[in-house]
């Protein structure tokens, strides 16, 4: 017997087939001593044994089985008056059987029940020495069984397509049988069984066989699977094919009955609405307009396709889905090959941000002074164009030379000769009767969110070049109603939807159509055309040169006229991109245009080249003082250097010299300090063998005057700077910090001392040595500051006058210390002690 491979019985489990040959074909036996074509490996298992029986009769066709062995070994058994089992009947008759796999009682009495059927043991062991020794079986247990009938019962919920398979797969093998024959087979044998004689059962048996839940009806091998719904085979093959004819698998059936009716993707797949001589992959300037113009292309694109192997068969209506690989299956290379287009998925989903202010509104409206323009306006006289039906070369009637295209009139019954169906100048109409049908393939776009531009819109199919994919529309207004909406209503807004119909008016798509969503690209894929519909101006979007493909986002150029004042900036990432949503201009204002710009960038290059040159000299100003400016003499200069290193040395002299002038050095360090120091030092020695000739020493009572000034905080609080603790700390402690804007208040203390000077016989200019010793005693924090002054006080004369103006010029200058020294009576002390009066502050100049 031939195996069966499309039944789920064969693939869903291994069977004992192989132990078992059952010619059912031939007669069965009609006598004890006719065995038929039945042989049995091994009579010493009788439960292998029977279930390779009830294997192979299920394995059987029910045709065959109709009138199998049962008929006979019933009768037969009738006829040797022995006691049958119901299962053993139903066992033969190949319905059942499934009790067999257990050992035991049930199934000695099967043992028996065989024998009598004629096949004792004495067959057996002929048939066991004609037969090579066969392998031991496993036998199949309950729950085997189980699973199996459970692997058919989910057989029979399988999709209609799995049915399909499956009972197309019984078609095939001849297997195929009306149910109602079937049933009536099965309720023969039923009637026929219901005649025997009844053989007691076991309970727990019929608890397995019986009821309409049995778990032996469930186990019932020969599960016939449901048909598929009615409707749906209406639906795929039509209802009057379905009553006359046996029912063809239904992919067969599907193929067989294609018909204009299915939807077009499902036949067209990715393909769809794709014209045969449109290459959607090559680069926009290789593809071509096609010769046909859009409008009534809809119907000839079914049955076309651009994949290579499939345009041979362009024209053929194809009747299933086509492979994208198809083309190149044929080919014996491989060959790496792109999917044209990219996976559609849809745009906004759940939960996504929606327009907010949109009110849809798919027809025009004439609102408010608007409606009066429009009655004024002049009326051209209808055009009427002079094409014929078909035109020279096999172009589409009302093409590119059509008299209504040209002049922007879309073609009617009226004003064109050409039919309908083939006039190319019918876009509009077009529209209208595809939007009629109303599916979202119809539609075939949707809004969509952009990452930068707001919302867009994307198309969900493919457009042949020039074909009107939508119409703008919106309430038409005048310019002034537009300026007023521009200044007042929309004066917050990012995005305007104001687009130029005829001269004085204006669409206003606030509240329009889906096309208002439509963002500007200066490389765009689709254009915005004005056509005359019987007289009325309307706003069609019109597919680009190269089409546009599923999933692109549609774009256009807006060549923005600003209505308002604000230029926005274009975020459409084209290469040859103008940065603004602005007008495009021709060639004399490009040229005017590049002018204006040249002149701005030179200034601004102008302008720029200034502030540099400002910024890197105010750069080396800074940078000068911070390599060694020191005021008025730079402390890099050797000379300089050398001096202050002479003067120091000298300092130190005079220092060792007199306690007392030391002493008061100390207390000066800094300025005041630096300017005794600075006086010829080696005179003031005795014997020290200075270089100069002392020309007279004396004593002079030096009357110091401190000045402790205070820097209020808030509060009551200050930072207190002692200006004699600074002398003593040294020339750097006396450098105040810097300039503070809170004020200060100064105390002014008088001391005496007396100290010993030896005045030298040409004292140094005041002025050179004061520079020296500043120069050397400056900090960085001065150096900070931009005007800088020293402040020589004038000498005893006007000694509280200067302190006062010592103090004063401190306090005005925001430092917190100042130092005023003044000679007592030692008014000989020309140009030394005079200068001794000093007061320092903020240098200027
Ligand atoms: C007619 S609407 C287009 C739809 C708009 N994106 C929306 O979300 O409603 C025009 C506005 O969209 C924005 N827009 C359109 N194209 C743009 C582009 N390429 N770059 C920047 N903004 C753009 C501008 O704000 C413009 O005023």
């Amino acid at each position: 017997m031939a195996n069966t491979p499309m039944t789920t019985r064969e693939s869903s489990t291994s069977s004992s087939l192989s132990d078992v040959d059952i010619d059912a074909s031939t007669t069965p036996p009609t006598s004890q001593a006719d065995t038929g074509e039945m042989s049995i490996s091994s009579a010493k298992k009788p439960a292998a044994l029977l279930d390779a029986i009830e294997e192979s009769v299920e394995r059987r066709p029910r045709r065959s089985r109709a009138g199998g062995p049962s008929s006979y070994n019933l009768k037969q058994l009738s006829d040797a008056q022995l006691p049958i089992s119901s299962s053993a009947s139903r066992n033969v008759s190949g319905l059942t059987g499934r009790t067999l796999v257990d050992g035991g009682e049930n199934d000695e009495v099967e043992v028996e029940d065989l024998k009598k059927m004629g096949m004792g043991k004495g067959e057996e062991e002929e048939e066991e020495a004609e037969l090579p020794p066969r392998p031991l079986q496993r036998k199949t247990s309950v729950k085997d069984r189980v699973k199996k009938a459970a692997g058919r019962v989910v057989g029979s919920v399988l999709g209609k397509r799995g049915r399909d398979v499956v009972e197309a797969g019984k078609r095939k093998l001849g297997r195929g049988k009306s149910r109602s024959t079937a049933d009536d087979e099965d309720e023969n044998e039923d009637e026929a069984s219901d005649t025997e004689p009844q053989a007691e059962v076991p309970r727990w048996k019929k608890a397995l066989e019986m009821g309409p839940k049995g778990l032996l009806d469930e186990l019932d091998l020969d599960v016939d699977l449901p048909a598929p719904p009615p409707a749906k085979k209406a639906r795929l093959s039509g209802k009057e094919a379905m009553k006359d004819s046996p029912q063809p698998s239904a992919p067969l059936a599907k193929a067989a009955t294609a018909t204009t009716s299915m939807k077009p993707w499902i036949r067209e797949g990715l393909y769809v609405g794709q014209s045969p001589d449109f290459d959607a992959t090559q680069p926009g300037g290789k593809r071509k307009l096609t010769k046909k113009r859009p409008g009534s292309s809809s119907s000839s694109t079914l049955t076309t396709t651009t994949t290579p192997g499939a345009a041979e068969s362009s024209g053929s209506k194809r009747t299933f889905l086509p492979l994208p690989m198809f083309g190149y299956l044929k080919e014996e290379k491989t060959r790496d090959f792109r999917i044209p287009y990219d996976v559609f998925a849809p745009s906004l989903r759940k939960g996504d941000e929606r327009p907010k202010d949109w009110h849809q509104v798919n027809r025009n409206r004439l609102v408010g002074e608007a409606k009066q323009i429009w009655e004024k306006s002049e009326r051209l006289p209808a055009s009427r164009c002079v094409c014929r039906a078909t035109e020279v070369d096999g172009e589409q009637a009302c093409g590119d030379h059509c008299l209504n295209r040209v002049m922007q009139y879309e073609c009617n019954d009226d004003n064109c000769a050409v039919k309908g169906g083939e006039c190319g100048n019918r876009c509009f109409a077009d529209l209208t009767a595809r939007l009629k049908k109303g599916g979202a393939f119809d539609v075939g776009v949707e809004v969509l969110r952009t990452p930068n531009r707001g919302f867009g819109v994307r198309s969900c199919r493919t457009w042949g070049p020039g074909e009107i994919i939508m119409e703008y529309t919106g309430e038409i207004v005048s310019e002034g109603e537009c300026q007023r909406r521009m200044r007042e209503d929309y004066k917050d807004k990012q995005c305007y939807y104001l687009m130029e119909l005829e001269r004085g008016l204006i669409i206003d798509g606030t509240k329009g159509s889906m096309a208002r969503f439509i963002n500007h690209s200066c490389e765009p894929n689709c254009e915005v055309r004005m056509v005359k519909v019987n007289g009325t101006p309307r706003m069609g979007v019109f597919a680009g040169e190269g089409g546009v493909a599923t999933g692109q986002e549609l774009t256009y150029d807006y060549n923005f006229d600003n209505f308002g004042e604000k230029v926005q900036m274009c975020y459409c990432g084209a290469a040859s991109c103008r940065g603004t949503l602005s007008k495009r201009l021709n060639k004399d204002e490009q040229k005017k245009q590049l002018k204006v710009e040249n002149e701005k960038k030179r200034k601004a290059a102008e302008e720029a080249q200034k502030a540099a040159e400002d910024e890197e000299r105010k750069k080396r100003v800074k940078s000068d003082r911070g390599s060694g400016w020191r005021g008025w003499a730079s402390v890099d200069d050797p000379e300089v250097k050398a001096r202050l290193k002479e003067e120091k040395r000298e300092r130190e002299a005079a220092a060792k010299s007199s306690d007392r002038a030391r002493r008061l050095a100390a207390r000066g360090s800094g300025v005041v300090g630096a300017r005794i120091m600075s006086l010829p030092a080696a005179a003031t020695e005795k014997g020290t063998g200075g270089k100069r000739d002392v020309k007279r020493r004396r004593t002079v009572a030096v009357e110091e005057t401190v000045t402790r000034s205070t820097q209020l905080g808030e509060g009551d609080e200050g930072d207190e700077v002692d200006a004699e603790a600074g002398a003593e700390a040294g020339a750097e402690a006396v450098v105040p910090a810097a300039a503070s804007s809170r004020p200060v208040s100064a105390t002014v203390t008088t001391r005496k001392t007396e100290i010993t000077i030896s005045e030298t016989a040409e004292p140094e200019p005041v002025a050179d040595r004061l520079v020296t010793a500043l120069d050397g005693v400056h900090d960085d924090e001065e150096e900070e500051e931009e005007e800088e002054e020293v402040v020589v006080v004038a000498p005893a004369k006007t000694k509280k006058q200067s302190i006062m103006k010592s103090v004063g010029q401190a306090v005005r200058n925001g430092l917190f210390g100042a130092v005023g020294a003044k000679a007592l009576g030692g008014g000989g002390g020309k140009g030394v002690l005079k200068q001794s009066t000093l007061s320092f502050g903020k240098r200027s100049g």
